[in-house]
């Protein structure tokens, strides 16, 4: 390894010499993200563990936990768990270990619809379609973590929630609302102890380390057999868990839950029955719990005030809720909820989870309001098709979902006249689109005709997730252009792609990737044509060389102005690591992957988990309300990528780093001495686990270390050294 790595270098060295590129010492990621070792590192990490893949399923793990260790997991979860989080880890922090549960629960689901970017390197699909799976703790786990960790990291995810409340609710929290959750914790060291000491990053060497897991590749374990307590439950797929109610058994731990209480984030404690029964958990009522004393409810933030009645509060006889519901807050009948978030007699505390943005579960119901707005200093509105059209049904659909989003009342014509009804007490439609409707979308906003009259397709640059890059030069201006096609069709989430198209039809901007063109042809081959970035992804780039501090200034600059255009249109990319950063031969950086942006009304938030794991902010993490500062956090990590030649805990498992990121919050930054001032200020900025603490983009662009940022030109060296580099890699092949 070593002599083919020296003779490398060797070959390079004259090149080197002249470029004075500085050459990474680790070649290790760039080689895992190869598309043609994909099935190989896949088939690789991949074990026996297979779960069948019915269609609205509900999976329902239920999970203990005695203040000692997890029980209740299937065993290769368990087996999981304990190769990934030793058993100290847990118990320093179980909360942590939730999340990774969430997230692997929510791997799970992928793998059935034969995804395989979750738990990767590569971009989680949002959590819309997770909701259908499930991980409840039961018996005394809320108790026993209350207990056994600060018992104020509970507190704090409700206060998040407690955000949407109506001020007379009360909280019948065991803990206290006013610490910081571990995750919260700026700047300070985990609760009990300290995470354990991540390998060195040096620059050369670290990749020598350990056998890291496979970093970019990396797949939960399947196994061949089914496995004890993992529960397949038929649901109609509209009635999956929203409530972010929560129960838990107030004081006995062996007795059912009697009182109704606010559990951390959407940590569902269901009743604490030895075996709950998941689906019937919707239609137990909990019995009146004896009166407690509500403790201060935290002050609702400003911009929370105004739209109270947007959290509509959720009957708490929806008892079971989704450790992976966030994101379907829209598809709640809330019929049954009376105004001060009472039902059907029981007492139990109501929360929502809806905030005031619109429904994450359909991004393009936020799209499509867009549209509806005047936004003319953008771009011209997609046009509405006559009603009569699918493209109108729809829209009708996005329409009344928006409407039954509690933010306007409808007029209802009866006998006497029209009579106005109140939003809430009409039934809540889902707003997913079908495939028919979303393909009839996208028609409306293609191109028509074939795009083999207008491009030649010469030869393939490269391969994603959802379809396969080409170069292909235009016809008539003889332009160079990329290509991606895609087989609708088979595209798990059909809609984001149309989001893409949309998003980068209407914004355009020097530091993003600009359409050009789009057709489908034939209903299935999807085209999108959009400028040729010559020189690939940042990603190649900072696994190979060292960017040194005013590159990579001019580099997060490039990305702070697309950042900052997009948040200024309440877009939020979502997805801000370096393969989403791609490289002119000029020095040009742009960002692109549009997918998974998101309109955010100014003032709102979101809830929906979307992102990749290593640069996922806490917040979204542990399924807080967040809003475009995600992408701040996300900046920062790709700094740290710059820095160091990979986001933090890259070298652990997904499971691990999740756990670790929720556990630490921020990063530990390994070379912080090594530094400027300047560099160590932006990351402080950027990598605030407090969002309402973190820069924005404006400040970022006004930052010194930003200031310090060297031209566009001083990248091409770089860029090149990197290109000649693959092409002799590829050439080895
Ligand atoms: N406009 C472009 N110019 C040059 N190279 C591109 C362009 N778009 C994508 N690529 C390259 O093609 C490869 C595949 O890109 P793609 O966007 O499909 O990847 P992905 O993000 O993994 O997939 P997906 O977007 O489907 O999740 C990447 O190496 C990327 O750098």
């Amino acid at each position: 390894m070593k002599d083919a790595k020296k003779q490398l270098m060797a070959g390079e060295k004259e090149k080197r010499d002249k470029s004075k590129v500085r050459v990474r010492d680790i070649l290790g990621r760039f080689r895992l993200f190869s598309p043609n070792d994909k099935a190989k590192d896949d088939s690789s990490t991949s074990s026996s563990f297979e779960i069948s893949s019915p269609y609205n399923t509900v999976h329902r793990v239920h999970v203990g936990y005695d203040g000692q260790k997890f029980s209740g997991l299937p065993q290769p979860w368990m087996d999981i768990l304990l190769r990934d989080i030793s058993e100290a880890d847990q118990k320093r922090n179980p909360t942590a270990v939730v999340t990774a549960l969430k997230f692997y629960a929510a791997s799970l689901k992928q793998q059935e619809e034969g995804r395989e970017k979750f738990l990767t390197t590569n971009s989680v699909f949002n959590s819309s379609d997770e909701e259908e799976i499930d991980v409840q703790l039961t018996g005394e786990v809320l108790q026993r973590l209350t207990m056994t960790e600060d018992p104020c990291s509970w507190s704090s995810s409700s206060i998040s929630r407690l955000d949407a409340l109506p001020s007379s609710a009360s909280l019948p929290s065991p803990s206290s609302s006013s610490s910081l959750s571990p995750a919260e914790r700026n700047d300070l060291p985990p609760i009990s102890s300290p995470a354990p000491p991540l390998p060195p990053r040096q620059k050369s060497g670290h990749r020598d380390a350990p056998p890291p897991p496979p970093a970019r590749t990396y797949k939960p374990s399947p196994s061949t057999s089914s496995v004890n307590g993992y529960h397949h439950l038929q649901q109609p797929s509209s009635s999956s868990s929203t409530s972010l109610t929560a129960t838990a058994s107030e004081s006995s731990a062996s007795s059912s839950s009697s009182t109704i209480t606010a559990t951390p984030d959407d940590v569902a404690v269901v009743a604490s029955a030895p075996t709950p029964v998941a689906v019937e958990e919707k239609k137990t009522v909990a019995p009146t719990p004896a009166p407690r004393v509500p403790p201060k409810v935290p002050p609702k933030p400003a911009h929370l005030k105004a739209s109270s009645g947007l959290g509509s509060p959720i009957s708490s006889t929806s008892l079971s809720t989704s450790l992976n519901s966030i994101g379907t807050h829209d598809t709640n009948d809330r019929s049954s909820s009376s105004r001060d978030g009472r039902s059907n007699g029981s007492s139990g505390i109501m929360m929502t989870s809806s905030s005031n943005a619109s429904s994450d579960a359909d991004p393009l119901a936020s799209f499509n309001k867009e549209n509806e707005a005047s936004n003319n200093n953008v771009a011209p509105s997609v046009p509405v098709l006559a009603p009569s059209t699918a493209a109108a049904a729809a829209s009708n659909k996005v329409h009344n979902a928006l409407n039954n989003n509690g933010k306007a009342s409808h007029l209802h014509h009866g006998e006497d006249g029209p009579v106005r009804v109140r939003s809430n007490a009409a039934k809540i439609e889902k707003t997913k689109m079908s495939d028919e409707e979303v393909i009839t979308e996208l028609r409306r906003i293609v191109n028509p005709g074939n795009p083999l009259e207008h491009y030649e397709v010469k030869k393939q640059i490269g391969v994603g997730a959802s379809g396969t890059v080409y170069i292909a030069r235009r016809n008539d201006t003889k332009e160079i252009v990329a290509v991606k096609r895609m087989a609708f069709k088979s595209q798990p989430k059909k809609e984001m792609l149309v989001t893409e198209i949309k998003v980068m039809q209407q914004y355009t901007h020097p530091n993003l990737v600009n359409y050009i063109d789009s057709y489908l042809v034939e209903a299935d081959d999807l085209w999108v044509v959009m400028d040729y970035l010559e020189g690939g992804n940042l990603t190649d780039v900072v696994v190979k060389t060292e960017l040194d501090e005013g590159q990579i200034a001019a580099v997060l600059k490039e990305c702070l102005k697309a950042l900052h255009f997009l948040h200024s249109h309440s877009i939020v990319h979502r997805d801000i690591k370096s393969d989403n950063v791609l490289l002119g031969m000029n020095g040009a950086v742009k960002l692109t992957d549009m997918g998974f942006c998101a309109q955010i009304q100014p003032g709102s938030k979101r809830d929906t988990v979307v992102g990749t794991p290593y640069w996922m902010s806490p917040e979204i993490l542990s399924k807080k309300k967040y809003n475009y500062k995600v992408d701040i956090w996300s900046l920062g990590i790709m700094a740290l990528e710059m820095i160091d030649g990979e986001p933090p805990y890259m070298r652990e498992t997904p499971m691990k780093a999740i756990f670790l990121i929720a556990q630490n919050g921020k990063p530990e930054i390994a070379r912080r001495n090594e530094l400027s001032p300047e560099l160590v200020d932006f990351l402080d900025r950027c990598l605030v686990v407090d969002p309402e603490e973190r820069a924005c983009t404006e400040e970022l662009l006004g930052h010194p270390f930003i200031r310090t940022a060297k031209p566009l030109t001083s990248l091409v060296p770089y860029i090149k050294a990197v290109k000649e580099l693959k092409e002799k890699e590829s050439r080895g092949k």
